[in-house]
């Protein structure tokens, strides 16, 4: 057990997520793929639902931007830190911010792989802090692009931890 809980969750199941804008690096079907994926290696293991929204508020902002971007957090340009997210809350609770300094690629050894990285953002905007366990997704250093991804056990098991286990997962 060294996933770590922030004390912060969701107080409904059916949470909404809004792509406030896109990154040139990808199409959009891309991207809303990646995204959609991302969300589901979460969903799959508990019992929270993500219901993507065109227009209005969402739970979930998902943005890409570039140094400062109204929050406290600028991004660093090319490398370092890749994307941010922020534990359940109103406003900015929830939030995903991407780094678009960074090459964004989907199904690829090259550049950074968007399905992994939006998996680790929507950790934290789930409740997960960093877990010391190297292997596991919420580990706080980018692991590289794997194909056929499955949640490791450390985040598996976090994650059912918190939020109980969907039934036949
Ligand atoms: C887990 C990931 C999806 C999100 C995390 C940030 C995070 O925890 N978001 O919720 C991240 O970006 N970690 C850095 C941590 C990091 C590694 N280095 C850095 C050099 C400078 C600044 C940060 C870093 C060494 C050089 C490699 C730089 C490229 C990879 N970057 C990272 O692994
Ligand atoms: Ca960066
Ligand atoms: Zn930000
Ligand atoms: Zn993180």
């Amino acid at each position: 057990r060294r996933y770590v809980h922030t004390g912060a969750t969701w107080d409904h199941q059916d949470l909404t997520y809004r792509m406030k804008n896109y990154s040139p690096d990808l199409t959009r079907s891309e991207i809303d793929e990646a995204i959609a994926g991302a969300l589901k290696i979460w969903s799959d293991v508990i019992p929270l639902n993500f219901e993507k929204r065109e227009m209005g508020p969402a739970d979930i902002d998902i943005s890409f931007a570039r140094g400062l971007h109204h929050d406290d957090y600028p991004f660093d340009g090319p490398g370092g830190t890749l994307a941010h997210a922020f534990f359940p809350g109103d406003d900015l609770g929830g939030d995903a911010h991407f780094d678009d300094d960074e090459q964004f690629t989907v199904k690829s050894y090259e550049g950074t792989n968007l399905l992994i990285v939006a998996a680790h953002e929507f950790g934290h905007s789930l409740g997960f802090g960093h877990s010391s366990d190297l292997t596991a997704l919420m580990a706080p250093f980018y692991q590289g692009y794997k194909p056929n991804y499955v949640l490791p056990y450390d985040d598996h098991v976090g994650a059912q931890h918190l939020y109980g286990a969907r039934p036949g997962s």
